[in-house]
């Protein structure tokens, strides 16, 4: 459920006036989400996707998050389009809250991802990172590297006793990634929560990418082991080595990997696995039983990190061109 801050007809028409759109015919809260309050408006012109933001995203962050989207979209990637209000502004405020108007999207996430859809969303993916290259905004990732033994601290009394060892699990799992984690690989904007929820196709065809509220500036490779990881494991918790494949290709149909991001991705990928491991498990600790939100499984994570750890270069994937024994 994602309308933590409701709003009422008439102070929506009175937002609405300071925007160069249509009269509104209807609107409605949007159930899926889990960070911000999101409305569908349908307006006489078009429809809309209106976000007021709740507190996990930082004011001073939006217009990075608003900038980039209407970068990309004026570079042709399919990404909503934010909306200017007559004072030229893209932030406004609703309810108390900074709000934004974008351009909806038509499509639907895929719920059971197969290797063509991997394939789209590498490419995509790869396609808004050359994208993003000349935009002229930048904000650091507020959940890499540095960000992670801060994060674990804050649930580790609570966490131990959901499973045995895992203190000393995530203790070794840190002091390798701090060790062995990449510096000098390509960096830029990277979208950073590119789940399939994020991804939307309409038929077969890649329809948009939504949900920019962690892009950030990072290794670029970083982004692909994020979506190793949420895209590339089957429901039983296999890794899917053709999507796996269909993943890197689709990348590399419009960038090319370096030999260092290449030799980097096992590691990245469980930095990766981690990042959401931890972001999940605080999650999980900190909502109260029987609060209206769908509370997503941190040890999914901590299973994907475990086959990572197993990974000792990309070949071990059976995805790369060399090491590859899949059909
Ligand atoms: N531009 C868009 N066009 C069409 N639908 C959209 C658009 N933006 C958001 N939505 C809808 O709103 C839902 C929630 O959006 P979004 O993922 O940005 O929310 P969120 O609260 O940031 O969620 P989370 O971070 O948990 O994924 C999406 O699943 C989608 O159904
Ligand atoms: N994609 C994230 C949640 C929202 O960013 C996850 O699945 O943990």
């Amino acid at each position: 459920m994602a309308v933590y801050t409701d709003i009422t007809e008439a102070e929506l028409a009175a937002f609405l006036a300071d925007y160069p759109v249509g009269r509104m015919h209807a609107y409605k809260g949007i159930a899926e989400g889990v960070e911000n309050s999101n409305f569908l408006l349908h307006l006489d012109d078009a429809s809309y996707i209106l976000t007021l933001y709740e507190k996990r995203v930082a004011r001073e962050d939006l217009p990075f998050f608003l900038g980039l989207m209407e970068h990309l979209a004026e570079k042709g990637l399919s990404c909503p389009l934010p909306i200017h209000r007559n004072d030229g502004a893209l932030i406004g405020e609703l309810a108390g809250r900074p709000a934004a108007v974008i351009s909806f999207l038509e499509g639907m996430w895929p719920r059971d991802p197969a290797p063509r859809h991997c394939y789209a969303v590498g490419a995509e993916m790869a396609a808004m990172h050359r994208a993003g290259a000349d935009f002229g905004l930048t904000r650091a990732n507020a959940l890499s590297l540095a960000d992670w033994r801060p994060l674990w601290n804050a649930s580790r009394d609570d966490a131990r006793t959901l499973r045995p060892g895992l203190g000393d699990d995530i203790k070794g799992e840190l002091a390798f990634l701090e060790a062995n984690w990449p510096r000098d690989l390509p960096s830029g904007v990277i979208h950073a929560d590119l789940f399939p929820d994020n991804v939307f196709f309409l038929d077969d065809r890649l329809s948009g990418l939504i949900d920019f509220y962690f892009a950030c500036n990072d290794l670029l490779a970083y982004d692909v082991a994020v979506c190793l990881n949420a895209w590339c494991f089957s429901r039983d918790g296999a890794f899917d080595r053709a999507s796996g494949r269909a993943l890197l290709e689709g990348y590399e149909s419009e960038r090319t990997l370096t030999a260092g991001e290449r030799a980097a991705l096992p590691t990245l990928a469980r930095g990766a696995a981690l990042r959401f491991f931890l972001t999940r498990l605080y999650d999980w600790l900190a909502t109260p039983e029987g609060a209206f939100v769908v509370k997503k499984d941190p040890f999914e994570y901590l299973r994907r990190l475990h086959f990572h750890r197993t990974v000792g270069t990309i070949a071990d994937y059976g995805i790369d061109d060399e090491g590859d024994e899949a059909s």
